[in-house]
């Protein structure tokens, strides 16, 4: 996977355009996220990875070949990390390993890979905006080990340094909202080098209960499990369509679900 995404990067730019994003269309490659005010100092390709009848093969890169092969290996894989790593997260809110899993089984996953060349001038672009994943759960792959990525605790920027052969596992405000904000959300963004380029693969997973975007019913105190629900329920179609839409805006988003 980090070889593709290297030889995928460095290929000239109308090569990577066989696959740009279409007018129509979110996947492909592109400037995805150049929307702030800030330079969006980025190229990335987004990709549906799950289910596999979702998958758009005409916007996956033919070159290098093996990124395919690579791609449909590595999301299998992250599918089988996430389930365990949900599992965990059960035992540890004292609900039943499939309450949790089965939000995220089936739903669709889909794929980001990054690439922030180095900039002479940082302070004037931005990697990527301050924000929180907006569906389930994410798993980051550094490519390399240029820093970038920070996340905001108490007020501060702390930055998340690449540490070798480690993943990190980011909790999206779907899952804040899952877990009864258990485990919360957090804001993070990308600043941008000036001497080394920086490149990521990041897998974001969708879940849902029911149709539904709601806490999981097996923690409310209707079920037994004791706690009143944090967050109201909505229907998924109606999240994604407010979630995604007013971008700017999002930072206020999940507290406008709260109760
Ligand atoms: O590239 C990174 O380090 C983070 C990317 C990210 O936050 C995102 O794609 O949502
Ligand atoms: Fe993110």
């Amino acid at each position: 996977m980090k070889d593709s995404t290297v030889q995928f990067f460095g290929l000239p730019v109308g090569s990577k355009n066989a696959v740009a994003v279409r007018a129509d269309g979110f996947e492909g490659y592109g400037h995805h996220y150049s929307r702030m005010s800030k330079l969006d100092w980025a190229e990335s390709v987004i990709l549906i990875t799950q289910p596999v009848e979702d998958r758009n093969m005409e916007l996956w890169p033919t070159d290098p070949p093996m990124f395919k092969p690579a791609l449909e290996e590595y999301s299998a894989e992250v599918t089988k990390l996430m389930r365990q790593l949900l599992s965990s997260m059960a035992l540890d809110l004292g609900v039943d390993a499939e309450a949790l899993t089965g939000a995220f089984e089936g739903k669709r996953q889909s794929m980001a890979i990054h690439h922030y060349p180095p900039c002479q001038h940082p302070e004037k672009v931005i990697g990527n905006t301050a924000h929180t994943d907006g569906l389930g759960l994410t798993v980051l792959l550094h490519v390399d080990d240029t820093p970038g990525l920070q996340m905001l605790r108490g007020g501060r920027w702390f930055p998340v340094r690449p540490a070798a052969g480690a993943l990190v596992v980011n909790v999206g405000d779907i899952l804040h909202i899952l877990t009864n904000g258990a485990y919360r959300s957090v804001e993070h963004r990308v600043v941008v080098g000036a001497d080394r380029g920086r490149t990521t693969a990041v897998v974001f997973q969708d879940a849902s209960v029911g149709g539904m975007v709601a806490p999981l019913p097996e923690l409310l105190v209707v079920n037994g499990g004791g706690e009143q629900a944090r967050y109201r329920s909505i229907p998924r179609f109606e999240y994604l369509k407010v979630r995604f839409s007013a971008l700017a805006t999002r930072k206020g988003f999940l507290d406008s679900l709260k109760l």
